[in-house]
């Protein structure tokens, strides 16, 4: 579950982690699923002329894409590339919050045991790109 009041937000990050333990007998977290319950009234970011306007959002700076979330909303995004390394371009952040609360929950799946490791030929194709 994350939370977050005013002045609330999550600075631009990769999901995936370095190798650790969890890498170790899991995988890395091949993708992330999050849902919304509740947006802040209120919640901002900036352009990159330095303009401030007001989303409540998470955005993909290296795709372009600023998510603007209603409740009851979901996404799903891929953190790795088909050699299982982290993909340069499922960096995000979650916009800052300027007024309410905006609740969350996110959860990561972990690419050991999926079955797109087996069936589908992701080493090999060009296709994973295209989804996150
Ligand atoms: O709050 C958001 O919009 C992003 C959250 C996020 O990136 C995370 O939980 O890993
Ligand atoms: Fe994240």
């Amino acid at each position: 579950m994350i939370k977050y009041v005013r002045g609330g937000h999550y600075s631009h990050h990769f999901d995936s982690s370095r190798e650790n333990n969890d890498t170790e007998t899991y995988g890395n977290r091949i993708a992330t699923f999050m849902g919304i319950f509740t947006t802040a009234e209120e919640g901002g970011g900036k352009s990159v002329f330095g303009t401030r306007y007001h989303i409540l959002a998470t955005i993909f700076p290296n795709i372009g894409v600023t998510v603007v979330h209603s409740p009851g909303d979901a996404m799903l995004w891929f953190n790795l590339n088909p050699k299982y390394q982290t993909h340069q371009l499922s960096i995000h952040a979650g916009c800052p919050i300027y007024k309410g609360t905006k609740i969350g929950l996110t959860l990561w799946v972990r690419s050991k045991g999926q079955e797109l490791r087996s069936l589908c030929p992701i080493e090999t194709s060009s296709a994973f790109d295209y989804f996150i």
